[in-house]
């Protein structure tokens, strides 16, 4: 220990050499204000204050609203991506809603912090909004802060996860909408087609659960959704345009327009709907297809009913002698996979047709529509999902379930039509007892046309062999010098009528 005397001497030994070390500091500093030109003064204070400021393990990015007066990528996409991240620990938010939105948007307030882990990392957003009074102006930015050395893993993968997940976010939300040469377009549309295509949100509520369909057909149809929406290196690197095909053939009332609502709803593709009969000629149909936008889908419906483009060589002389023009298969197929099918990105086009045996072979070729749906009369399997639709029921909950699958499956009828028998009552009992009467009546209206269908077979059978001379007049009628036999008549009966 130090004796008394001693520590007074050097507290005021201390004190003295504190007064002038002050004063020495004093004027240094007064020589450096006058001796020193200013921007010199400036850099050895900024050198000073890194040297002496204690060095942060942390970065902080900023990511304002606006690069080069254009929106910023990555700015939206953040604004997106952390409403999923909004926790019940984020004090204040704000929430809004434009007149034609589904949902409320919500997004925090000024000020707030935002956490979010990244392959174990912790990362951390502040959204800020600063004033500049000068200029009248509010400027926002997102800071986004983290430790220094995940730096590269920031910049190489997190930002590039953010801006995927906000796409994905936006898919979710979109509504998807349905475009018509038919439909008033206006101004305030808020759907991105040119032209004179007018839109209407899609607000068919038909999705892949609701569909009524063979389990493995519907699967299988999901899978090649998924498999296309993947593939864009895909196209690009075997040198196809980014498109796929769909057939779509069976009997009225089966599915094929729920069908297109579903893929619609599911990828949240928009939906083109053009009416052949509506446009005048192969110019025009250039025209309105390069007006459609990307991420849709190009419906084409009763293909087999635009007269014009059955036969794909067809003149188009008139009966006044003018030649008119007017849209051909080949128009059509030059965008299916001519010269013109490489426009645009993502597009699925759809024909539907209630006769696919009386369309032109050429749409038919292996490779032109990728895939062909045969959406046929209901089975015991999809009317399980019509059930649990419309009755709210479990597949084969009910004891009468089993009985209607077996009857459904021995005959011939349709979804819609089971669909409108399910409406009848709003009690399940009497309900599935009115699908058994009406299956088991079909049944037996099927099974009387099928007797009537023989009975006529059989007549035009007996009208025809005759003689040896009628068999050979009938072999040459239609290009076949084959003799054919009395027991092989109702063979012939068919090829007769095929023939004329
Ligand atoms: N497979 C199905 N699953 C669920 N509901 C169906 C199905 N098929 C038909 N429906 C019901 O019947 C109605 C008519 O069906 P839809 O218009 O999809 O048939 P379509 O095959 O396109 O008929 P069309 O050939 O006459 O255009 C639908 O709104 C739906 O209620």
């Amino acid at each position: 220990m130090f004796p008394s005397s001693n520590f007074s001497f050097s507290a005021s030994s201390l004190f003295s050499a504190y007064a002038s070390l002050s004063g020495f500091l004093m004027l240094v500093r007064s020589m450096f204000h006058d001796f020193i030109p200013e921007n010199l003064r400036s850099y050895i204070t900024k050198l000073l204050e890194r040297f002496f400021t204690p060095k942060s393990k942390k970065v902080t990015m900023v990511i304002e609203e606006y690069m080069a007066y254009k929106r910023n990528q990555v700015f939206d996409a953040a604004e997106m991506y952390l409403r999923n991240r909004i926790g019940p620990e984020t004090a204040r938010l704000r929430v809004g809603k434009l007149p034609k939105q589904k949902h409320f948007t919500i997004s925090v307030e000024k000020g707030e912090e935002l956490l979010d882990t990244f392959e174990n990392c912790e990362m951390r957003w502040t959204y800020v909004e600063s004033e500049n009074e000068k200029e009248n102006e509010v400027k926002c930015y997102y800071e986004l802060t983290f430790e220094k050395k995940l730096r590269d893993k920031v910049i190489n993968s997190y930002l590039s996860h953010v801006i995927a997940e906000s796409e994905k976010i936006k898919r979710s939300l979109r509504v998807v909408k349905l475009y018509s040469k038919d439909v008033y377009s206006r101004k305030d549309d808020d759907g991105m087609a040119r032209g004179n295509w007018g839109c209407i949100n899609l607000e068919h509520p038909s999705t892949f659960d609701t569909l009524a369909m063979d389990p493995d057909a519907k699967k299988k149809i999901i899978d090649d959704l998924e498999r296309f929406l993947k593939r864009r290196e895909f196209y690009k690197r075997v040198g196809k345009a980014w498109k796929r095909g769909y057939l779509l053939y069976g009997p009225p009332g089966t599915g094929k327009s729920s069908l297109i609502a579903a893929m619609a709803n599911y990828l949240k593709f928009d939906v083109f709907d053009l009416d052949l009969s509506s446009i005048y000629d192969n110019g025009s149909l250039k025209r309105i297809l390069l007006s459609t936008t990307n991420r849709s889908i190009l419906v084409i419906e009763d293909i087999d009913c635009s007269s014009e483009v059955i036969d794909r060589e067809a003149e188009s002389d008139s009966e006044d002698g003018y030649a008119y023009a007017k849209v051909t298969l080949s128009g059509i197929l030059n965008f299916i996979d001519g010269l013109w099918s490489s426009f645009g990105d993502e597009r699925i086009i759809v024909f539907t047709t209630n006769h696919k045996e009386r369309l032109d072979p050429a749409l038919l070729r292996p490779g032109r529509m990728d895939v062909h749906i045969n959406m046929s009369y209901c089975t015991g399997l999809a009317f399980r999902t019509l059930v649990t639709t419309y009755l709210g029921l479990d597949g084969l909950n009910h004891p009468l379930c089993e009985e209607i699958e077996k009857l459904i499956d021995s005959t011939e009828v349709t979804p819609a039509e089971l669909a409108e028998e399910l409406m009848q009552d709003d009690d399940t009992d009497i309900v599935l007892r009115g699908v058994v009467s009406f299956v088991e009546k079909r049944k037996v209206e099927r099974s009387k046309i099928k007797e009537l269908e023989d009975a006529m077979c059989k007549v035009i059978d007996d009208d025809y062999v005759v003689d040896d001379d009628d068999i050979h007049n009938y072999g040459s009628r239609n290009g076949s010098n084959k003799k054919k036999g009395k027991g092989r008549g109702r063979g012939k009966g068919k090829g007769k009528g095929k023939g004329n």
